[in-house]
This record gives C-alpha cells, structure tokens and sequence, in this order.
C-alpha cells in the first residue's frame, strides 16, 4: 500500500514554476515565468534567440540561482532540495559539453560515478544508455572521434544513465544533419513514452512532430502554452480555390471575386493560379470560421462549378512570429493543409 507521502508526491506536477524572475547584473532574462509540467507530457520550449529557455532549464537543473519565484519538481524546490530533483533530472545542457579526450565507455562509467549509481547497478545502466542511445559501435573510441550525431546521442546517454524521471534537453538537434535529427528525434519520442521531457529547439517543425504541447516564450515571459495544432488552427488561414463556368458563359474575374468577398467568413480576396479553359483561382483568407461550407454554397447559388478547393492553416512558424514580434527561426513548418 502507498503511503501518504507517496500519494502525495505522486499527485505533484513533474514541474511547477511560479513568477520566476532571473537577472543577470542589469540584465533580466526571466521576467514572470510559470507554468506547470505534468507527468508524462513531452513539452517543446520554443522563442527566440536570447528569450530564455537557456536560462529557465539550468534553474530547474539546478545550475543557476533564480532572483526569485518558485521552481519545483516533483514538489520539491530546485534551490533547496538540489540533491534530491537533482537525481530525479536528466540534463543535457545546450552545445552539449563533453570530455573530449575521454573514451566513450570511461566518460559513461564517469557519469555514472558522479551521478552515485550504484556500483552493483552500474553495469547494466550503462548497457541500456547504451543500447537506447545505439552507442555499443563507438564505445571503444575517444569523443572527439565522434560525429556531432554520436556526440550528441553521448549526450542523451549521460542524461538517461540514473534512469530520472524528468528530462530537461536543451537545444538537442542542433547543428545536427537532416538524418542524425531524424534519429534523434525518434530517439525522443521513444524516451517520452515513459519519461517527462521538456526540450528547447528552433526548429519549429521539431515541436509539431515530437511534442504534445508547446511554451513559446519572448523577452523572458510565457506568450502562448497550448498544444501545437490548437496554436494554429483557431488562427485561420488560407482557401485556395479554382472556379470554372457551368454553363457555356466565361466568368467574369471582377464578378466572381465580388461574390467570394461576400461569402461569410471571408476577410480578403486574391487573385490565385488557373489552370485555363477559362478558369479562375483565388486565395481566400479567413478567420476563425471554417469558410468551407459556404464557399460551396455561393458557387452552387452562382453556377460556378468548384474544380477545387484547398485549405491551410496558418503554420506554427506565422503563429510564433506573430506572438514573439520578430523574425522565424530557421527551418518552419510549411502551412498545414488541412
Ligand atoms: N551568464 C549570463 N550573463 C549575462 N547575461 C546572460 C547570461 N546568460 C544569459 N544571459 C542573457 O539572458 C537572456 C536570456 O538568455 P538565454 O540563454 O536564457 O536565452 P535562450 O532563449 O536560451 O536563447 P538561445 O535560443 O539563443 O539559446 C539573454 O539576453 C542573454 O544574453
């Protein structure tokens, strides 16, 4: 039978974070930050350079002091239970430090010292970091021998090797090739079925395919916190249509973008691409109403057959540069077509 204690830790979110602020001299790269991880959830931390992702997973890790507010995990406070949510966290701090002139097999036998395995458990942790991580090739080389994709597997090694609970990861694609982020994406998502992950990235396609919910954070506060579909979808977007006559009669451009401006829904008309023999394309752009339906029923009312009719979302890239004010980061998503 659990104890109250158990049922109480159990009950507790992975991670709580109340009005952390963090200053660093006048510089104040945190400024209010909360929000609640709960068990199991793989959450992506995304916002531009400088908003500070960095600085918010070395607090939890316990790598820097917060100027004040709360972080906890597993009800436990960072700043004074350190030792305790230190062993309940895996950390793989951003550009992924390394002893480079270390083999891979001694550094892993390393970390497992420093982090206090058990020596008769020892062993057998290393074998599975290892077998997750698909490191057994290189465990006779030395780390800068190693590919940044090897490397950056070592990294998440070192991260699992006490079996924590909460994984903090910190920028863990980057710089790595299309394939070695494919591997290590998957790689994630495999840890994410039994772990509660929160990872930083840039990469906002990264998010939609590893993440169940994403924090986008600018200028040190929280701006949006939902999941990523849900970020997007009640933004609107795009309908791309292609119109052709019925009856023998051409359509008549300015005609046919007068009624499609007068379709509910509808907040702008832009000529689009035909496909000839008379057709006409238009972009329509809505907002949060689905406009599809109506569409339909104005080329009905009009005569217009509707040779095609294609919508997209706004893409998680638009939604992050609307919310954080700036330019994207590198490698967004394409618009989603619904
Ligand atoms: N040790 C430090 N000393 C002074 N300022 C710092 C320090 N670390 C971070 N900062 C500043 O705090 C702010 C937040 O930085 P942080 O590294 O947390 O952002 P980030 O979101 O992780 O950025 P990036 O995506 O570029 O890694 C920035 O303005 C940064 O310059």
């Amino acid at each position: 039978m659990w104890s109250l204690h158990e049922v109480d830790i159990v009950s507790q979110p992975m991670i709580r974070i109340e009005g952390l602020t963090k200053s660093y001299g006048n510089a104040q790269a945190l400024r209010g930050v909360s929000f609640e991880v709960p068990r199991g959830q793989v959450v992506g931390f995304l916002g531009p350079n400088g908003a500070g992702k960095s600085t918010t997973m070395k607090i939890l890790a316990g790598f820097v002091t917060p100027t004040s507010g709360v972080a906890q995990v597993n009800g436990m406070d960072v700043t004074v239970d350190s030792v305790v949510t230190r062993r309940l966290i895996g950390y793989l701090p951003e550009n992924n430090p390394l002893y480079e002139e270390m083999m891979v097999r001694d550094y892993l036998d390393f970390i497992a010292d420093v982090r206090g395995v058990p020596r008769e458990q020892r062993q057998a942790r290393i074998r599975s970091a290892v077998d997750r991580c698909g490191l057994s090739a290189v465990l006779g080389k030395d780390i800068q021998q190693l590919s940044k994709g090897y490397r950056q597997r070592v990294g998440l090694a070192q991260a699992i090797l006490h079996d924590p609970d909460l994984l903090i990861l910190d920028e863990p694609t980057s710089g790595l090739d299309p394939n070695q982020i494919v591997e290590i994406r998957n790689l994630i998502r495999d840890l994410g079925r039994e772990k509660t992950v929160i990872l930083s990235t840039h990469i906002l396609s990264e998010v939609q395919s590893t993440c169940s919910r994403v924090l986008i954070i600018s200028e040190g506060k929280v701006v949006a916190d939902d999941a990523p579909e849900r970020l997007t979808t009640g933004e609107g977007g795009t309908v791309t249509v292609v119109l052709a006559p019925r009856s023998g009669a051409p359509l008549q451009p300015e005609q046919v973008r007068a009624v499609l401006a007068q379709v509910p829904g509808v907040t702008g008309v832009e000529a689009g691409e035909a496909e000839g023999g008379g057709t006409l394309g238009f972009h329509l752009r809505y907002g949060a109403e689905d406009i599809r339906r109506a569409l339909f029923e104005a080329a009905v009312r009009h005569d217009f057959c509707l040779l095609e009719m294609k919508r997209q979302h706004v893409s998680l890239e638009e939604t992050f540069r609307k919310l954080t004010g700036g330019e994207a980061t590198n490698a967004g998503a394409p618009p989603r077509a619904a």
